[in-house]
């Protein structure tokens, strides 16, 4: 499907993520009749309301799809020490399949230091070291590791579009852990072949990039750093970035990274909401149900 009128045919990650949802749901239901119930373990640090409401749509989403829910919180001053214990505690956990940190942590917590506590075998996220690394090596064939969510949401979203990608020149703004950095690994597989440049506050003329850009994927974090003006007629745009910012009438409203008229202009855009989130989380799932397929032989 492409473009009509000059407007951008509309990447609908609901959808899509509602199809790989109905997929699993198959799945899991065949784990159970084996015995494996698999179950997705969050650990929320601290009293953000956004990661909050995150965790909180992660197990909407597990007990839609059948998959078993545990929920680990912490309070906003918890010390490193304890962080690492409850990750210790779900690696141990049998009933804990695959699990998650909730990012951001709080200032003063060694991000770093926690994700490479985490069994690479139980990493949902597809951000242990070991499976970012896995990413790497295996860029030649089929990776069986876990993927990092938000980068595979991008893709199934594009494939499913059937954007092309073979050749394609995409520009990825924002070189973030979660999205930026690890994206252009799986963009460049030989199964999707794609050209990646990865900008970020250093590039010197981002309009120049994205002005010769066929796909965009912006996950800078900037409220309309993509600009109508800078998109090339028929792009496809991904809106990746979440901000929040006080509206007119004095509320916090999230807002991505997209400006408005890029619709005009593009032949696909993701909306924000309602594109690569929903996938992000659909994705979430998928990890967790590879995983324990894996466990279970
Ligand atoms: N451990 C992780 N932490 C974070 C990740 C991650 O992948 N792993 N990504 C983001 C937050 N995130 C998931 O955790 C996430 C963000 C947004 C959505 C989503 O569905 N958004 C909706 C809008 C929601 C709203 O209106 O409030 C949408 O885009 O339609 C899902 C997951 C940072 N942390």
């Amino acid at each position: 499907m492409t473009a009509a009128g000059g407007r951008a045919v509309v990447l609908d990650g609901k959808a899509a993520a509602a199809a790989v949802k109905a997929d699993l749901a198959v799945r899991v239901a065949a784990l159970r009749e084996r015995g494996v119930v698999p179950g997705l373990g969050t650990v929320l640090v601290g009293d953000d309301p956004g990661s909050a409401a995150y965790v909180r749509g992660k197990h909407r989403d597990c007990a839609e799809v059948g998959i078993a829910s545990i929920r680990v919180e912490l309070p906003a001053d918890a010390t490193q020490a304890q962080v690492e214990e409850k990750v210790a505690e779900l690696n141990a956990d049998p009933a804990c399949t695959g699990f998650i940190v909730q990012l951001p942590l709080p200032a003063g917590t060694d991000t770093n230091r926690v994700l490479e506590l985490v069994d690479p075998d139980k990493d949902a996220d597809g951000l242990h070291p070991t499976n970012l690394g896995r990413l790497v090596l295996r860029v030649r064939e089929e990776v069986t590791s876990p993927l990092p969510c938000t980068p595979r949401g991008v893709i199934d979203l594009l494939q499913r579009y059937e954007v092309p990608l073979d050749g394609a020149e995409v520009v990825v703004v924002g070189r973030g852990t979660t999205v930026g950095r690890s994206i252009g690994l799986l963009l460049t597989r030989r199964d999707v072949n794609a050209t990646v440049t990865l900008c970020h506050t250093g590039t010197r003329d981002l309009a120049a990039h994205l002005r010769r850009a066929d796909v965009v994927v912006a996950a800078a974090g900037v409220p309309g750093i993509v600009r109508a003006e800078d998109v090339r007629p028929g792009a496809a745009v991904l809106d990746v970035g979440v901000s929040r910012v006080v509206g007119a009438d004095g509320k916090a409203v999230l807002t991505g990274d997209v400006a408005p008229g890029v619709e005009d202009v593009a032949g696909w855009l993701s909306p924000n909401p309602g594109g690569v989130g929903p996938m992000t989380r659909a994705l979430l799932l998928a990890n967790v149900v590879e995983a324990a397929e894996r466990a279970a032989g």
